[in-house]
């Protein structure tokens, strides 16, 4: 790959354009800081030089500071890895040079990326660029003076909002709001922006300093009066993560004491956060994302995704219909089945349902709700399936229903087609059975489907790697995160949080509140508890799936008969209304007292607190009695080889089961606990209260040798791997 450089070439109109190369997003690595360093000082000295146009090649201006950078400083604490760019280049070498600069910007300009964009004099951008400071995800704030300049160019309220959602805007929208003086197309690009800087030069257009306007954040009071707001709004949806505080903390102190007051700021709490649990976390986080897309034997093997354009999808319900909303949406052509009319009638409104729910919340245009919808076809059987590329199989979970759509399937449609089924559970060589082996695969989406971003992809003993590519490409298409995981009963993610929903029915067997226990595990940042969470579900799958795995880790079972008694008492959850909480429409679900003498009940049936009496623990106890079991599965799960590496069950837990990521995902969060804290508390729990918390192999090994769960393992993975 060419070397990452910066370039400057000076033309005969006396513009020198600088220009970034670093591919794949024109990255600010260290070398190409020190290079922009360098050729602003040499813009500055030549006399041929009078205005300077700064640009990125191929396609886009730059996504920003390099990610690698933070994570060696995150591996070996040394902070003084981080350049001193915000006042050293940007201030003193590009905002008060005594040259003007524009930037001229193509595709995206993201962080720091931005950031050098604000500095300049004037921003000129290609239709449809990206541009934002997504900083706050990785548990930082914009370093390059973005917390002064974006709020003096789009007003204090847009840039909270660009800033803490990490929302970013388009070329259009920038320009309405001062963000970009013009939009032009790609090839005239370089040449109005030449024309542009030459004009600043001249005093026929502004020289506008960003971080000296003060029209557009209001005044004193009324920028207060803002920041209070999110501020408040920052603590409901940013909660544990220090990121968002700070990042108006050093807003405020701009609007009170001046940008470069500010900015000085910004320098000093930017470094502290990079420092931050939290943006350690997150930074793991953005590298596990991206190479969750290399797996070895699929992608690195020269082959090519074949043209998938055609889907079926069999069963509208909940999960089949989501899924049909997914790929409408991304395009594809689905034929969704239903066994009668009525079924198919239900399915197909749910999926229009689902699509105009997603224009009446702004997410979607009108125009491309109604392509999505002209792309689905309802139908009750199987001879529009000759010419589909990909069946996805929705139905219920019952093993001989699948078995025989199956068969049905693999007559109906083309040789080439991939026979995908959603089950969460079932393992794929029992509802395959003799069917094509290799065409076989787990498309395994998340409820609802068309808005969770997790597709695990189940990988059997016989799949092959063509298959899998085509339902990763078919999955980034449709804007999931694709996860290859090997063949168990659960896959990785059922799998590793099954023991989530079973320890939490043993502490309330053992005498811990249930509602506490919630409460507990939503303060630690999952967005419900573990009983809340089956109130959502509704208890026919938590008896299903409870079956399962009965069948597949009797070992290490609780049977709580909590769940039967509920339904016995005509409770199902959220669905009827009536579980663990009362749900009414627009009020927030209501612990329900109705339900404690049912859990009596199942304590008594179950007799085992100790002495008969409730055991005493702390919160932290709970969150570790809950979530050490979790991490226990998690081990299994990497020591049988069903997932690639640690980090993609981290991935995995993030977007399968809403983890927090700012917690790094399981196996990340469980590496900063310890794995010997964890190990040695389940062997004490195991002693207390059975086989369901005894460690695993796996973890007692990592504990006694003191390896992280995260690090490869030393075994050939060929002898073990699902994959
Ligand atoms: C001081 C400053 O305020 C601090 C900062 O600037 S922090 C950085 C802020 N910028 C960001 O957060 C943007 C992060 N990047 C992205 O969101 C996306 O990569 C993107 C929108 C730029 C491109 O997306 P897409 O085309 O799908 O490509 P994607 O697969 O994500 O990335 C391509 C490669 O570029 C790498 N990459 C992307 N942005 C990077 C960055 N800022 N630093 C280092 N590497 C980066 C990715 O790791 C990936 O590497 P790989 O091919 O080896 O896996």
């Amino acid at each position: 790959m060419a070397k990452a450089r910066v370039t400057m070439e000076v033309g005969n109109d006396s513009v020198a354009v600088i220009t970034i190369f670093n591919p794949p997003v024109n990255a600010l690595a260290i070398p190409i800081l020190a290079g922009l360093k360098e050729k602003y000082d040499e813009a500055m000295r030549r006399n041929d030089v009078r205005a300077i146009v700064l640009t990125g090649e191929g396609g886009r201006f730059s996504g920003g500071f390099d990610i690698n950078v933070f994570e060696k400083v995150h591996k070996t604490g040394d902070i003084s890895l981080l350049p001193d760019v915000s006042v050293d280049l940007l201030v003193n070498r590009i905002e008060d040079a005594k040259k003007p600069s524009v930037a001229a910007i193509e595709g995206l300009a993201l962080g720091g990326g931005l950031e050098l964009a604000l500095g300049c004099h004037a921003r000129i951008s290609t239709p449809k660029a990206q541009l934002g400071l997504p900083e706050l995800t990785l548990g930082i704030i914009p370093g390059f003076g973005g917390t002064q300049r974006l709020p003096r160019l789009v007003g204090l309220k847009k840039a909270i909002e660009m800033m803490l959602l990490s929302k970013s805007m388009t070329s259009d929208e920038g320009n309405k709001l001062g963000l970009i003086d013009a939009i032009v197309c790609a090839e005239d690009l370089l040449k109005v922006s030449r024309l542009w800087a030459l004009n600043i030069a001249e005093r026929h257009k502004p020289w506008t300093r960003s971080l000296h306007k003060a029209d557009k954040i209001g005044s004193p009071p009324e920028a207060l009066e803002i920041l209070r707001i999110s501020r408040q709004q920052a603590k409901q949806t940013a909660r544990n993560m220090p990121q968002h505080q700070a990042c108006l903390d050093v807003i405020e102190a701009g609007v009170l004491n001046g940008g470069y007051h500010g900015v000085l700021k910004e320098a000093k709490v930017f470094k502290e956060l990079v420092q931050s649990d939290t943006s350690k976390a997150l930074v793991h986080v953005f590298f596990s994302q991206r190479i969750t897309s290399k797996v070895p034997g699929v992608t690195d093997v020269g082959l090519k995704s074949r043209h998938v354009k055609k889907v079926a999808v069999i069963g509208g319900g909940l999960m089949g219909s989501g899924i049909a909303t997914a790929l409408i949406l991304g395009n594809f052509h689905v034929i969704l089945k239903e066994i009668n009319a009525e079924y198919l009638l239900k399915g197909m409104k749910t999926i229009e349902g689902n699509v105009r729910g997603l224009v009446t919340r702004g997410k979607l245009a009108h125009e491309e709700a109604e392509k999505a919808l002209s792309m689905l076809k309802g139908v009750s059987d199987y001879s529009e399936f000759k010419d589909v590329d990909m069946v996805i199989e929705a139905v219920v979970e019952n093993v001989s229903l699948k078995q025989t759509i199956f068969r049905d399937i693999e007559e109906a449609c083309p040789p080439h087609c991939i026979l995908a089924t959603n089950t969460s559970t079932i393992n794929l060589d029992v509802i395959g059975g003799r069917t094509a082996q290799h065409r076989i695969v787990g498309a395994h989406f998340f409820s609802p489907a068309h808005v969770m971003p997790l597709l695990e992809i189940v990988r059997a003993n016989k799949t092959s790697a063509q298959v899998i590519l085509d339902l990763m490409t078919v999955g980034k298409a449709i804007k999931k995160v694709p996860v290859v995981v090997g063949n168990c009963t659960g896959f990785a993610v059922n799998r590793t949080f099954f023991p989530y929903t079973q320890a939490a029915h043993l502490l309330v067997n053992l005498g811990v509140d249930a509602f506490r226990i919630d409460r507990v595990i939503s303060n630690f940042g999952l967005p419900v508890g573990p009983f809340q969470l089956q109130d959502l579900a509704g208890y026919g799958v938590a008896v299903a799936v409870k079956k399962q795995f009965a069948d597949a880790f009797h070992d290490r079972i609780f049977l709580s008969p909590l769940v039967e008694l509920l339904i016995k008492s005509g409770r199902n959850g959220k669905n009827n209304g009536k579980g663990y909480y009362t749900y009414e429409k627009g009020n927030k679900p209501k612990p329900d007292p109705s339900v404690l003498p049912i859990i009596e009940e199942s304590r008594r049936l179950t007799n085992i607190m100790p002495g008969g009496k409730p055991i005493s623990v702390s919160d932290e106890e709970i969150l570790e009695m809950v979530l050490f079991p979790v991490v226990n599965e998690a081990c299994r799960v990497i020591d049988d080889g069903i997932v690639v590496r640690a980090s993609d069950l981290d991935i995995a837990s993030i977007l399968g089961m809403s983890f927090p990521s700012y917690r790094g995902g399981i196996v990340f969060w469980a590496d900063n606990v310890g794995p010997s804290f964890i190990y040695r508390s389940l062997e004490k729990w195991s002693d207390l209260y059975g086989n369901f918390f005894k460690p695993s192999r796996f973890l007692e090994e990592r504990a006694a040798k003191g390896i992280p769960l995260s690090a490869p393992s030393s075994t050939p993975s060929a002898s073990r791997s699902r994959l």
